[in-house]
């Protein structure tokens, strides 16, 4: 069972996640990050190797394809918010997507999931 992530683990990598086009999703505690690849063939094979990524880690997107763009977005459901799988995923992730551009006019700055929302608790 993944944990929510303490504030310490947040501080300590969600900044460099945001170095990568990873940003917060508004109203949630999860991370989003839009890729343009250069053809719906290249775009299809990262998704393919996420895939077996996720598979691998029992750990998956939640995301969606529109011809040669992949929006990604990471979340635990079993914690209802980020945990440690997130942050591993995503820098899985990161490195699979090497060469394609990173949209970034979505979402909000990262370090706004490095405080537990009115409610959340972790362990
Ligand atoms: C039953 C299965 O192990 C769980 O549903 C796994 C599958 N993949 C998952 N993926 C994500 N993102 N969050 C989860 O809590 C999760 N749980």
């Amino acid at each position: 069972m993944a944990d929510l992530m303490t504030v310490e683990d947040r501080r300590a990598h969600l900044p460099s996640l945001a170095a990568t086009g990873w940003a917060a999703v508004e109203g949630r505690d999860a991370i989003r990050k839009i890729l343009r690849f250069r053809s719906f063939s290249q775009a299809w094979g990262f998704m393919s190797r996420v895939a077996l990524a996720a598979e691998t880690m029992n750990h998956h997107p939640e995301w969606s394809n529109r011809y040669n763009i992949v929006d990604i977005t990471l979340t635990t459901h079993d914690c209802a918010g980020l945990s440690l799988l997130d942050i591993d995923l995503a820098r899985r992730i990161d490195r699979l997507a090497e060469g394609a551009d990173v949209v970034a006019d979505h979402g909000q700055p990262i370090e706004c999931l490095c405080e537990l929302r009115a409610g959340q608790r972790s362990h």
